[in-house]
């Protein structure tokens, strides 16, 4: 496990990244394993009281039973599997934390994406912690500031670990939006604590 990390100096934030976070060799067998076994699904969101189907597919793990609820939809979670506890001890040993939950998303291709968010579901607590892993394709990660016009883009690759945490989602809201430049699967893990 390799630790050099990049704390951006961003306002309100507390965020750090791990580019190698996992090596070559264990990002290929992760992202293989996962893309064949998670039961990936597609959910139908609410937004503004008109329904669509999700851009990108989801699955919810927890080793406890409280579902999670974010734009319309409650997903309860499955228990985890052997390679996503091998994954999670990895990550809580490094950024010193206990996670409950993962949320996974399977970007299918440039087309799936995520839009404009702060991970700030009640269930979160106040100020929640957010570990964010990414395999296959490299994605584009952008933040945004609520109120100051001040704009961050992070590259996330291939076996990377984001941290966000402190009052970061309380002031930014974070994006990955549409590409032409990727054809192939992205999957992103993103370990919380649900209380
Ligand atoms: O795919 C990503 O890197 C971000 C996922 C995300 O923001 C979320 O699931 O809340
Ligand atoms: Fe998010």
């Amino acid at each position: 496990m390799s630790l050099p990390s990049e704390s951006f100096n961003l306002p309100d934030a507390d965020i750090q990244f791990y580019e190698s976070f996992f090596s070559t060799e264990e990002s290929n067998l992760y992202f293989q394993e996962l893309l064949q076994n998670i039961p990936w699904q597609q959910d139908n969101i609410k937004v503004f009281g008109k329904t669509y189907p999700q851009p990108r597919l989801t699955a919810l793990y927890g080793n406890n039973q409280l579902s999670y609820s974010y734009s319309g939809i409650t997903m309860e979670p499955l228990p985890f599997t052997e390679t996503l506890e091998e994954i999670k001890s990895k990550v809580e040993l490094a950024v010193k934390a206990n996670f409950t939950t993962c949320l996974l998303n399977l970007y299918r291709d440039g087309q799936d994406s995520n839009g404009w968010h702060a991970d700030n579901e009640k269930e979160l607590g106040k100020n929640p912690v957010i570990a964010s892993v990414s395999f296959g394709a490299t994605r584009k990660f952008k933040l945004k500031h609520r109120t100051l016009n001040i704009k961050k883009d992070i590259e996330l690759t291939h076996g990377s670990l984001l941290l966000m945490q402190g009052s970061t989602q309380h002031h930014w809201l974070h994006s990955i939006p549409k590409t032409k430049k990727q054809k192939t699967e992205r999957i992103n893990l993103t370990f919380r604590v649900i209380v």
